[in-house]
């Protein structure tokens, strides 16, 4: 090794952390400057920070890869926001859950992340406007959808003002490193059914499967019990103090959760959006093949569409559509305005960016 040679890069990394720290203060102190022209109205602008965010990977000439540097810029527009006015983020604790993963994923370290009871008690605390955004699952590729959070947005107030996108790893842990004499697996119920058949494999019968609130929750009550164990992430893992005696235990090794982010907020295009919308129709034969008809008239591609059972009617349903494209744009707004014609009940729960990181 040449001492002189790891010098000269020393230096030259030396010298360019000056520029870099002086270009981000001046970085922040613009950021600064427009909180003050937005003059206490709305700071967060999910439809810039995934413009900014797309434009970096698109510049970035390497060697850092595409993902590293939007990470990196994710926290250095996370820091600038902050000094306009910090965030906080409400989502479904205890701390360690992959919901708060998925929020910090979205809004960056400098968010100020609020465990919830529920993703009920989630949702009112924005609707109430005691915190700013909240982060709730939606779907998982394994398993499907999240009924609650899209119970709920039938009727809260709340719309969609982005979406997280976050591969799921869960671990069998336990307070000590064997798989010896364990009783009980505490894990929430869908982590449960992702990781069904490395269970039925590798754990006896006799060990009684327990689903709890929360991953989170689940790794609490192993730390507590030294005869059971949590399936759980990495987070609650870290946050209880557990070890892992079996890692990526999910049968499917593509698991990925998608989150929405719901605010207060209307959201402008992007040029790479999503809309999401709810429509009621009732349950006879043809229905759902007359509300598309307007999807594939305007041209308008459909990524998903999950039914769940009306509230209002015993036989009725409703549809959580997801399309591409966003409501301004003028085949899907002519998509709406024919659907509206269709049905007695289409909401536009939101337009957002697509998930960039
Ligand atoms: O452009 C803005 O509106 C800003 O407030 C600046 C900035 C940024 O740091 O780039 C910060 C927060 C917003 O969510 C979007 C972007």
């Amino acid at each position: 090794m040449s001492e002189q040679l790891l010098k000269q890069h020393r230096d030259a990394i030396d010298s360019i952390d000056v520029q870099i720290l002086n270009l981000l203060n001046q970085r922040a102190q613009h950021a600064r400057d427009i909180g003050e022209i937005k003059g206490g109205g709305i700071i967060y602008r999910p439809e810039r920070e995934a413009q900014v965010l797309r434009r970096i990977k698109e510049l970035n000439p390497g060697p850092l890869a595409g993902e590293s540097v939007a990470r990196l810029f994710r926290e250095v527009m996370s820091e600038c926001l902050a000094l306009e006015k910090p965030l906080s983020i409400a989502y479904l604790g205890p701390e360690g859950t992959f919901t708060q993963l998925a929020a910090l994923k979205h809004f960056g370290h400098a968010a100020r992340t609020v465990a919830c009871g529920s993703i009920d008690e989630a949702f009112r605390l924005v609707e109430s406007r005691t915190l700013d955004y909240v982060v709730a699952p939606v779907e998982n590729s394994t398993e499907g959808a999240i009924g609650r959070t899209l119970d709920l947005m039938v009727s809260s107030p709340l719309k969609i003002c982005g979406e997280v996108v976050l591969r799921i790893h869960h671990h069998l842990l336990r307070k000590d490193g064997t798989q010896d004499g364990i009783r009980r697996v505490y894990a929430h119920a869908q982590a449960l059914a992702q990781c069904h058949e490395w269970l039925n494999k590798n754990l006896p019968a006799s060990v009684e499967r327990v689903s709890v609130a929360s991953n989170a929750e689940a790794a609490r009550l192993a730390a507590e019990e030294p005869d059971c164990a949590a399936i759980a992430g990495q987070a609650a893992a870290e946050r209880y103090n557990l070890l892992k005696l079996a890692e990526n235990i999910e049968d499917e090794p593509n698991n990925t959760t998608r989150f929405l982010v719901l605010g207060h907020q209307d959201v402008g295009p992007t040029g790479q959006d999503k809309t999401s919308i709810i429509v009621s129709a009732p349950n006879r034969p043809g229905a759902v093949h007359y509300l598309l008809e307007p999807l594939a008239a305007n041209g308008v591609s459909m990524t998903k569409f999950e039914s769940r059972p009306s509230r209002a009617g015993l036989w009725d349903y409703v549809f959580f559509i997801d399309m591409e494209g966003h409501v301004q744009d003028a085949n899907l707004a002519a998509a709406l305005e024919d659907l509206r014609q269709r049905t007695a009940f289409v909401k536009v729960l939101g337009a957002y960016p697509l998930a960039v990181l």
